[in-house]
């Protein structure tokens, strides 16, 4: 086990600045993601880690080792790409088998690990098969096996799962997971799809046209994004255009928007007067049918007790099976989805009130 540095580095191509000034801390053990639409610079960071491409400045260090010029064979590795790479002629032992007798690990030692890691993977009795003969998330597995059976200090996969179907991924998700925390091993996973980072990271970074958009936990890039962009690609959001009137705490703020004055949570410091918009996560807002005489106005919020309410009038229900979504026109001519878990109540053109708490929204700058 070993933690990782990147530290401050960047990449060119000809004229085109792939990598920005990228560092990321990574700590021993831990499972980190790179995430970000295609052509952001995942791979290239990835590769950058492995050796096969070297970066223009900056450094990686593996634990106190400086690797930025080592090559890839010295810097102690497992790999598992998206192909599965494995060698069609080989069985899966002899794939195995491969990486330990380059590094002339004896017969007898070969022997017990292949069989420990085909354990681990849930392949054994597998290994006289030929990858033909393997579907492809054993194919997976044996690439995952032939990574971990050479005993790397960092493990680093190249979107593993792309090629497989959704019910097979979902399981590799978890599988993997489970297999990275039993082995302790610190892995970097690039992937683009953000429900992959959500639930295998210990930590997600967030990338963007070669820079970093944000580094942290799932939970914080869910619950604290520090940019629409980064709300926008992580899960679905709302958002509500406003002032900020005043700070009501360190990190809570009373918000002036076109449907009345809203209590919100926020970062820190944000002065009066300053434009924010306000991120509200569908599943975080209850919806009500409204009802003559509660004192919910069309058009009007209020922002007491933590709790908001804003009027609006449904314009559109999708059923999913087990939850509903709706589309919500407020009296500002805003849209909010929100999700209705269960059998909905509710039919196009009625008129309801959405409740949510101040500490479920975000600010964002605007
Ligand atoms: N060898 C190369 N020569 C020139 N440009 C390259 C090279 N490798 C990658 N690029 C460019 O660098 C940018 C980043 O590529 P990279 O593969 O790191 O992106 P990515 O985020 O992994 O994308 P994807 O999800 O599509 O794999 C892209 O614009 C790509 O075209």
């Amino acid at each position: 086990m070993t933690a990782l540095t990147i530290d401050r580095i960047n990449k060119r191509y000809g004229n085109l600045h792939i990598l920005k000034d990228i560092s990321i801390p990574i700590g021993q053990g831990e499972f980190v993601s790179l995430l970000g639409p295609s052509g952001c610079g995942k791979t290239t960071t990835l590769r950058c880690i492995a050796g096969f491409e070297q970066p223009d400045s900056g450094r990686i260090l593996f634990g106190d080792r400086d690797v930025t010029r080592a090559l890839p064979e010295q810097r102690d590795i497992g790999m598992v790409f998206q192909s599965y790479a494995l060698f069609p002629h080989m069985t899966v032992a002899e794939n195995l088998s491969f990486g330990l007798e380059v590094r002339k690990v004896s017969v007898p030692n070969r022997q017990r690990r292949i069989a420990d890691v085909l354990a681990m993977v849930r392949l054994e009795g597998y290994d006289k098969r030929y990858p033909r003969e393997l579907s492809g998330g054993q194919q997976q597995r044996v690439a995952l096996a032939r990574a971990l059976v050479i005993e790397p200090s960092v493990l680093l996969l190249d979107e593993p799962l792309a090629n497989l179907d959704a019910t097979l991924r979902d399981e590799m998700r978890f599988f993997i997971r489970d297999l990275q925390q039993r082995v302790g091993i610190t892995s970097i996973y690039v992937t683009h799809d953000q429900a992959e980072a959500m639930v295998m990271s210990d930590k997600i970074v967030v990338m963007s046209a070669g820079t970093i958009s944000q580094f942290g936990s799932p939970r914080e890039i869910y619950e604290r994004p520090t940019s629409q962009s980064v709300a926008g690609f992580i899960g679905r959001s709302n958002t509500i255009s406003g002032k900020i009137a005043e700070a009501l705490g360190q990190d809570s703020y009373k918000v002036d928007t076109p449907c009345g004055s809203l209590g919100t949570t926020g970062p820190a410091g944000l002065a009066k007067g300053t434009d924010v918009r306000i991120m509200i996560r569908p599943e975080n807002i209850r919806t009500l049918r409204h009802e003559a005489g509660t004192g919910h106005q069309q058009g009007a919020g209020e922002a007491g007790h933590g709790e908001n309410a804003l009027a609006g009038a449904v314009i559109n229900s999708i059923y999913q099976g087990s939850a509903n979504q709706l589309a919500v026109k407020l009296g500002s001519g805003d849209r909010i989805v929100v999700d209705v878990g269960g059998r909905n109540p509710l039919d196009v053109g009625e008129q309801v009130t959405l409740r949510f708490a101040a500490r479920d929204t975000w600010l964002l700058a605007s």
